[in-house]
C-alpha cells in the first residue's frame, strides 16, 4: 500500500509535472474505492449539501455534518491526502472562528488539510489558519458557496475585469500562506496564467488542462447525480442506472419469491421434531 502523501509531495508532483488527480466524496465505502484505484487526494466536500442532502446549493452544509463525513471518508481512506472543506458561515465571521473550525477538522476527522473559497476577502482568515501550522488549499473563480452573490453557479473570470479580480485573488490566496490552489469555472487562459506566475501548485475544476491536476465529483464522474452535471464533468460510469436496475431486478425477485434463494437462509440447529413440539407448546399463548 502506497504511503499517505504529505503536502511535500503535492510540491514534488509540480516540480516533476506529475498531474495530481483528487476527487471529491463523503463516505467511507467510496473512499476505500478511491484509496484502491489510486487517487492522490479526496476531498470531503461541502458540495454534499447537494449531493448527499438534496439542497439546491452547499449553503446549509454545517461543521457537523461536514465533520462526520470527513470521519467517515477517512475511516474508509486511512492513507490518502484528505482535505476537509470548511463549509459557508464557519471561516466568515471572523479569524478566530476560522482556526477554531480548522482545528475541529484537524481534532475530529484527520485531514491534511483544510480548503476555504474565496480571495481578497478571506487573506486574513487564510494567514491565521496558516500561521496555527495547519494546511489551507484556496478556492477561487467559481465558488459555490457565494453563488448568491454571483447569480448562480456562473463562469468566472471571462470578461477582462472579472479576470482581474480573480488574478488579484490569487496573489492575495497566495500571499496569505495558502499552500496550493484550486481554480474553479474559469477559461483556461486564466488557469494557465495563473499557474504561470504562481510558485505553489495550481489545480482545476473547469478550467482547462494547464496546472497541476484535475477535480472531478465522483457523484459526477460515476454517473450518480441525476439533477444536472456541470459542462466540465465527464462520466465514467453510469451508477444511477447500474442502481436504477440492479433495485428493480431485487423488487422483481421479492414479487416472485426468487429471493431469498437457499443460500441466504439460516437453518435451525437440532432435532426437527423438537422444533414441531415446541410450536405446538407455544400456541396457546398466541390466543388473546
Ligand atoms: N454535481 C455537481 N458537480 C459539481 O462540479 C459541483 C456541484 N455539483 N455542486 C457544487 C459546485 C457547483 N458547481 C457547478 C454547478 C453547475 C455548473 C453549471 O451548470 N455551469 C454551467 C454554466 C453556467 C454559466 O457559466 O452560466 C455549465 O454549462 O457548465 C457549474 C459548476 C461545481 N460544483
Ligand atoms: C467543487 C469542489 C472543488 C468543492 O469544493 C466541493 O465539491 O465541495
Ligand atoms: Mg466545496
Amino acid at each position: 500500500m502506497a504511503k499517505k502523501k504529505t503536502i511535500l509531495d503535492l510540491y514534488k508532483m509540480k516540480e516533476n509535472g506529475e498531474k495530481a488527480a483528487w476527487i471529491v466524496l463523503y463516505d467511507s465505502c467510496f473512499a476505500s474505492y478511491a484509496e484502491e484505484a489510486g487517487v492522490d487526494m479526496i476531498l470531503c466536500g461541502d458540495s454534499m449539501g447537494m449531493i448527499v442532502y438534496g439542497n439546491a446549493g452547499t449553503v446549509p452544509v454545517t461543521m457537523d455534518m461536514s465533520i462526520a463525513h470527513c470521519q467517515g471518508v477517512r475511516k474508509g481512506a486511512p492513507n490518502t491526502y484528505l482535505i476537509g472543506d470548511l463549509p459557508f458561515g464557519s471561516y466568515h465571521i471572523s479569524a478566530e472562528d476560522a482556526v477554531r473550525n480548522a482545528i475541529r477538522f484537524y481534532k475530529e476527522a484527520d485531514v491534511d488539510a483544510v480548503k476555504l473559497e474565496g480571495g481578497v476577502a478571506v487573506a486574513d482568515k487564510i494567514k491565521a489558519i496558516t500561521e496555527a501550522g495547519m494546511v489551507v488549499f484556496g478556492h477561487i473563480g467559481l465558488t459555490p458557496q457565494s453563488s448568491a452573490s454571483m447569480g448562480g453557479f456562473k463562469a468566472q473570470g471571462r470578461t477582462v475585469e472579472s479576470a482581474k479580480a480573480i488574478i488579484e485573488d490569487a496573489i492575495a490566496v497566495y500571499k496569505a500562506g495558502a499552500r496550493t490552489l484550486l481554480l474553479e469555472g474559469v477559461p483556461e487562459e486564466i488557469c494557465a496564467y495563473v499557474h504561470k506566475m504562481l510558485p505553489i501548485p495550481v489545480y482545476g475544476i473547469g478550467a482547462g488542462i494547464d496546472c497541476d491536476g484535475q477535480v472531478i465529483l465522483a457523484a459526477d464522474s460515476l454517473g450518480m447525480y441525476k439533477n444536472f452535471t456541470p459542462k466540465f464533468a465527464k462520466k465514467y460510469v453510469d451508477i444511477a442506472a447500474m442502481a436504477t436496475q440492479g433495485i428493480e431486478d431485487y423488487v422483481k425477485e421479492v414479487k416472485e419469491e426468487a429471493f431469498p434463494a437457499p443460500e441466504h437462509k439460516y437453518k435451525i440447529s437440532g432435532d426437527p421434531e423438537e422444533f414441531a413440539k415446541l410450536f405446538e407448546e407455544m400456541k396457546p399463548f398466541f390466543e388473546k
